[in-house]
């Protein structure tokens, strides 16, 4: 039957049969825009169909604008597509596309425009992506970033200037030899047959010669790598060799051996520096058979420790709350002999609040030395009296306290005798003044915060890109969750087909789920998987040459013990080309040897702690490189306290301090990959390494997307991260101002496409202008949930695991509360002998 003329019989809905699209998420602007469309459309379809007056048909031609690389913000425009609407004017912005939130605190992954508006020309700073799926692209990685405050200047750099002469390294003088300052022959033989030490640096010189005349106290202050461990160490060896080398003599009394009693005690605020510090010992000691040392450390297992002790100890490296529980609890443990006491990295161990327990052993020592004097049974040819040792690089005012507790007419050690002044105002700046090797040079790059994380990538692909330019570097992170987070995307594929397809299906689900989620109640937020810790280095594919491979490692206070030793113990026997990710917890003392790079990616809390990890380098008169990455604003006012590390500059004001674009980085890194582009090639570099640094986003980006885990591992990042930031010293706060800080910007530096929600973090410009108006006492707390979230490694039993869950620092009940549940489960980790972020006696 023909159908011509057949009338159909549906009853129309008073509603009309069209019914209106329901507007979900995105900006306000967006889902308005796309209502009035569609209100506009809708009445006009339904006066159509109901037969009353004709309308023009709207189009229903998709315009394809969800098909982006776009995050859940643009779920908006999503529901738009069935209607080819008019957009409103946008904000003018430079380079070409729509952006889809016009949020100044946040930018989106990529921007996107229309398909039907693709004749848009392509411009280096908007890079488009036409390729799979007709998507266009625009990248707003280059876009609305803040402008440096410092000059670029291409002028020469400090690897063109006169070489410097190192400040740190042995004497070169053939007068100064270690048997010319007291050392005997055997010893001094075997420091160059066996440890390769030929001559002492000047702080040994003065040290040695200083604690074999006499027994006063003493402060030994000097920088860096200056050999501060061996200028303690080889006056005490000496002694004991002499003391024994007498015992054997008299033939009346048995010769030194494990069983003669505990001589001296060394105590450092950190596991991995006791343990550093008993490898050099048991070094010294291989030629004085005899006498044994022992470590009693935080994390280790008690009963063994206590088997040892029994067995007899001549010379014990301990951390601070450690040694005092053996003093508490461990019979076997004779303190009475003990006449040489050395307290290494004094200003850390204060730091990280060990007064109370060095009280306690000092106080200790005391009782039992007088006892046994009492007793009068003393080893015959031991000192009187015991001599206290402070190591310190600086002289601030908890070291003073220190110095109170423990010293008594100390004599202060220094390399340069001639720095130490009658003038007292002189001198007082002198003890204050802590500078860096001579002959490490520094730089600092400027990189928006937007970049970041691929401006890190690039500058690492570049120093490991030609094999043996780089051996191994350290770059330091404010805290655990970051080094985690950038620990798994330096070790992952991040160009994987597999990975990104999985992330652009994620990308989908997350859109389409972004808005049902905001309804519902809260999820418990899936942890990243915590059995991941197990791995602390793997080869990490994106530095990694065709030539030579690029191992990263990651070191931080939340790593269990054994697994913190056994990672810094691989990173020092790897020979090859490898990066260490840490927190604060490897800038102290630690001896890591052939590490020629040290890059601040996250600017240390406060200058001695920035002191202390470029010091990590350029050891020993050794050449070595730092780099610090700064933000443009009010970061590169931090340039000034570079200019200070330098003890010359400080006076002369002579030093040259290199300065980087990201866009210099980025072009040497991901371009001409080793080779300084030409200006003639210039132009083109620019379009590439913009192109190069947007895939290399985007890829990091759905690498994260692929994953929840990763996905939450990265707002954890973010999260610590910002956090961190607040707690810089308050006399540094002018340069690492937390209300200048674009928190959307930052976001993309952690591989999010929006900035997470919900963060509260003292002083946060919060949209009110409110300031930062805590009481100074609960301000001050938030040094001490820095050093936690840095993971800084020390011992402290009182310090609180504070990394996961920072409460914000308010006097709210809630904060209240949090504090008091991250106290519970501190006290929790301390007796389960867990690894918290500061590491547990
Ligand atoms: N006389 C010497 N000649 C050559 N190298 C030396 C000498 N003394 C020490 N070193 C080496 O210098 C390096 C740094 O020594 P050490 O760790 O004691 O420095 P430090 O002053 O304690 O540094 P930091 O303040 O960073 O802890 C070590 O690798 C050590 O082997």
């Amino acid at each position: 039957m023909a159908d011509d003329g057949m009338l159909l019989n549906f009853s129309i809905p008073e509603s009309g049969i069209l019914n209106k699209p329901k507007f979900k998420g995105g900006a306000w602007r967006d889902r308005l825009t796309a209502k009035k469309a569609a209100a506009n459309w809708h009445s006009k379809a339904t006066e159509r169909l109901t037969g009353e007056k004709a309308s023009p048909k709207p189009s229903t031609k998709a315009t394809d604008v969800n098909r982006t690389e776009l995050g859940p913000r643009n779920h908006a425009a999503q529901h738009t597509t069935d209607f080819d609407f008019e957009r409103p004017a946008k904000r003018p912005r430079v380079g070409e596309g729509v952006k889809t939130k016009f949020d100044d605190n946040d930018a989106p992954a990529v921007e996107f425009r229309p398909q039907s508006n693709a004749n848009v020309s392509k411009k280096p700073g908007s890079q488009q992506d036409a390729g799979k799926g007709g998507k266009q692209i625009v990248s707003s990685l280059f876009s609305y970033n803040p402008t440096s405050t410092t000059k670029s200047q291409r002028q020469q750099g400090p690897e063109n200037e006169e070489p410097i002469e190192p400040s740190n390294a042995p004497l070169k003088s053939e007068l100064d030899t270690f048997t010319s300052l007291g050392i005997s022959e055997s010893l001094a033989a075997h420091l160059l047959k066996k440890m390769d030490l030929k001559a002492p640096t000047a702080i040994q010189k003065a040290a040695i010669t200083q604690l074999l005349k006499d027994d006063s106290d003493a402060f030994i202050q000097a920088e860096t790598g200056s050999g501060k461990t061996l200028s303690y160490l080889l006056p005490i060896v000496q002694r004991l060799m002499e003391l024994s080398a007498n015992m054997r003599k008299r033939k009346v009394d048995d010769a030194v051996s494990r069983q003669s009693g505990l001589f001296a005690i060394v105590l450092a605020p950190t596991r991995e520096l006791s343990k550093q510090i008993a490898t050099v010992l048991d070094n010294l000691l291989r030629c004085a058979h005899w006498l044994v040392a022992t470590t009693v450390i935080g994390g280790e297992k008690k009963k063994s420790e206590k088997a040892r002790l029994r067995k007899g100890i001549n010379i014990l490296v301990a951390t601070p709350g450690r040694l005092a529980d053996h003093l508490e609890h461990t019979e076997a443990l004779d303190v009475s002999n003990v006449r040489w006491l050395v307290l290494d990295e004094g200003d850390r161990l204060m730091e990280l609040g060990f007064e109370e327990e060095i009280q306690k052993i000092v106080g200790n020592l005391n009782i039992r030395m007088r006892i046994k004097k009492d007793a009068k049974s003393a080893i015959p040819g031991l000192p009187n009296k015991r001599t206290t040792v402070l190591c310190s690089a600086t002289m601030k005012m908890d070291v003073e306290r220190l110095g109170q507790i423990s010293l008594k007419d100390a004599v202060h050690i220094k390399a340069d005798p001639s720095a130490l002044t009658e003038d007292d105002e002189a001198e007082e700046k002198e003890e204050q003044g802590f500078y860096a090797p001579a002959q490490l040079k520094q730089s600092y790059a400027v990189v928006a915060p937007k970049l970041r994380l691929v401006s890190l990538i690039s500058y690492l692909k570049r120093a490991f890109a030609r094999k043996g330019s780089v051996m191994k570097a350290i770059v330091f992170i404010s805290c655990a969750d970051s080094v985690d987070f950038h620990f798994d995307i330096l070790t992952s594929k991040l160009d994987e087909d597999e990975a990104n397809a999985q992330g652009k299906e994620q990308e989908k689900d997350q859109n389409q789920e972004a808005e049902s989620d905001k309804k519902k109640k809260p999820k418990m937020v899936t942890q990243a998987d915590p059995t991941k810790l197990a791995v602390t280095y793997a080869e990490s594919p994106s530095l990694s040459t065709k030539t030579h491979s690029v191992t990263t490692y990651r070191l931080h206070g939340s790593l269990p013990q054994s697994l913190r030793t056994s990672t810094l113990a691989h990173f020092t026997k790897n020979t090859e080309a490898s990066i260490l990710l840490a927190t604060d917890v490897a800038s102290r003392g630690l001896d890591l040897p052939n590490v020629d790079l040290v890059v601040e990616f996250d600017p240390a809390f406060a200058r001695e702690d920035h002191l202390h990890r470029i010091g990590r380098t350029a050891r020993a008169g050794k050449d070595g490189r730092a780099c610090i990455f700064l933000m443009p604003g009010c970061e590169e006012g931090y340039v000034e306290i570079l200019k200070s590390d330098r003890k010359e500059t400080s006076e002369t004001g002579s030093y040259h301090i290199g300065r980087q674009d990201a866009d210099e980085i980025l072009k040497r890194g991901l371009v001409t990959s080793g080779v300084i582009a030409t200006a003639k090639d210039n132009k083109s570099t620019t379009a590439a390494f913009m192109e190069k640094a947007t895939d290399l986003q985007l890829n990091i980006e759905r690498w994260a997307l692929a994953s929840p885990a990763r996905l939450e591992a990265a707002r954890r990042a973010y999260q610590s991260h910002v956090r961190a930031y607040a707690t810089h010293v308050a006399a540094e706060r002018g340069y690492f101002d937390i209300k200048q800080l674009h928190l959307g910007h930052l976001a993309k530096a952690f591989a999010l496409r929006e900035r997470p929600s919900g963060m509260k973090v003292p002083g946060l410009r919060t949209g009110t202008g409110r300031e930062d108006k805590r009481p100074a006492k609960v301000r001050g707390a938030a040094t001490a949930e820095r050093k936690a979230a840095a993971g800084a490694g020390g011992e402290g039993g009182k310090k609180a695991d504070l990394r996961e869950d920072l409460p914000a620092l308010d006097d709210s009940e809630e904060a209240k509360k949090m504090r008091k549940a991250v106290r519970a489960r501190e006290k929790f980790m301390r007796h389960a002998g867990q690894a918290a972020e500061f590491n547990l006696g």
